[in-house]
C-alpha cells in the first residue's frame, strides 16, 4: 500500500482520479477464503462479504469522525467504487471510533478559510449526500455513537437506522445551537423522515434526541443494546435484500427523486449561498466561539 496521487487503476478495472496526497490501499485488498474482502484507506474502512453482497463502511476519522474534506474525498471514492461494483447490493454504515458515529461537518473547514475552500467543501458535502441518498444499494445505518448535524444527515439518508441504546448517543440536527441554519435539503430529508410538525419543532430548537426519544419521533427505526447494533443491522439487511432489486430500487427512486432533484437543480446557487453565509463575520465568530467551547469542555 502506498501514498498515491494522480491516476490509479483499481482491481475492478476502473480508473479513478484521486486528489493528491489521498492514501488509498483499496487495490491491495486482502481476500479471505470465505469471500470476505477488506479495503483499507486512511479514514474509511471497507469490509465486504462478497458472497452475501454486503459491504460495511466504517468511518475512521478520529477523534470524532468529523466530515473533513479529506474524509469526504475518500468516502465518495469508496461509495462510487461499491456502487459501480455490482457484487454489492447492501451497504452498512457504521463507525470505527468508539462512542461517536459522526460529529458532522468539520467546523475547521468552515472557519478561517478562503471562499474557494468553502465552495469546494460544500460541493463535497452535496456530493456525499446525493450519492448516499440516491444509492441503488440498500443502506442501513448502524449508529454506534453520537450523531449530531451532518452525522444525523448521513444516518437519515440511509434506508433504515439502528441506534445503540446509550443515552450519550444523541442524534439530531442541532444547527441552530451553533447559530447556523440547516440547509433546505437537510430539512427536506428530516421532514421526509419524521413529518413536518416534528421536523419544525426539532429544527428550530436544534434538538438532539436520546435513543428512546429518537425512536418515538421516528428518527431511527430500532434501538437495541450496544452489542447488538451490528448483528441487528445485518439481519435487517438480509430482510431488505430478499426484495427483488429492480422493484425496490425503482420504489426508492420514486420516493426520493423529487427531494434530490430539488438540490440538483440549484446546486450552484446552494454553494454560493453557503459560501456567502459562512464567510460572514458574525457566522465566523459564532463558529469560532462554538469550537472554543468544545475545546474547553475538557478543561
Ligand atoms: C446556508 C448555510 C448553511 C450552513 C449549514 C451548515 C451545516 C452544518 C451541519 C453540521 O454538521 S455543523 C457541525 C455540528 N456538529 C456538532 O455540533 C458536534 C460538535 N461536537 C460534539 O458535540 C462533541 O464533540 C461530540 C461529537 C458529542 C463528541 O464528544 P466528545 O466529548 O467525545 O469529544 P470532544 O471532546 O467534544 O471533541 C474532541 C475533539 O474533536 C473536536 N470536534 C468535535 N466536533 C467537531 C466538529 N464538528 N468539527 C471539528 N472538530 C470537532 C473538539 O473540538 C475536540 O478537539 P480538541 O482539539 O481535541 O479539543
Amino acid at each position: 500500500m502506498a501514498l498515491v496521487a494522480g491516476r490509479k487503476t483499481f482491481a475492478a478495472g476502473k480508473t479513478l482520479l484521486l486528489r493528491a496526497g489521498v492514501w488509498l490501499g483499496a487495490e491491495a485488498a486482502a481476500r479471505g477464503g470465505n469471500g470476505a474482502r477488506r479495503f483499507v484507506s486512511q479514514r474509511v474502512l471497507v469490509e465486504s462479504d462478497v458472497t452475501a453482497g454486503i459491504a460495511t463502511i466504517k468511518f475512521k476519522n478520529p477523534p470524532v469522525n468529523s466530515l473533513s474534506l479529506e474524509f469526504l474525498t475518500e468516502f465518495i471514492i469508496c461509495l462510487e467504487k461499491l456502487e459501480n461494483d455490482k457484487t454489492y447490493r447492501g451497504l452498512i454504515l457504521t463507525s470505527d471510533c468508539p462512542g461517536i458515529f459522526s460529529a458532522g461537518l468539520d467546523l475547521r473547514e468552515m472557519c478561517g478559510k478562503n471562499l474557494a475552500h468553502y465552495a469546494e467543501y460544500w460541493r463535497a458535502i452535496q456530493e456525499t449526500w446525493l450519492k448516499l441518498y440516491l444509492s441503488n444499494m440498500v443502506l442501513v445505518a448502524a449508529i454506534n455513537g453520537a450523531s449530531p448535524a451532518g452525522g444525523c444527515l448521513m444516518a437519515l439518508s440511509s434506508d433504515y437506522r439502528v441506534l445503540a441504546d446509550n443515552p450519550r448517543y444523541r442524534i439530531g440536527l442541532n444547527e441552530t445551537l451553533l447559530g447556523i441554519v440547516a440547509p433546505f435539503w437537510f430539512k427536506d430529508v428530516l421532514v421526509n423522515t419524521i413529518g413536518h410538525r416534528a421536523a419544525e419543532h426539532a429544527l428550530q430548537l436544534g434538538l438532539l434526541f436520546q435513543p428512546t426519544e429518537a425512536l418515538q419521533v421516528g428518527m431511527v427505526d430500532q434501538v437495541v443494546p450496544e452489542d447488538q447494533v451490528q448483528s441487528t443491522a445485518l439481519s435487517v439487511m438480509t430482510e431488505w435484500l430478499a426484495i427483488p432489486d429492480h422493484a425496490r430500487q425503482l420504489t426508492k427512486s420514486m420516493m426520493r427523486k423529487a427531494t434530490a432533484d430539488n438540490l440538483i437543480k440549484q446546486r450552484e446557487a446552494d454553494i454560493q449561498n453557503f459560501v456567502s453565509f459562512v464567510s460572514r463575520d458574525s457566522i465566523q465568530k459564532s463558529l469560532q466561539v462554538y469550537l472554543e467551547k468544545l475545546k474547553q469542555k475538557k478543561h
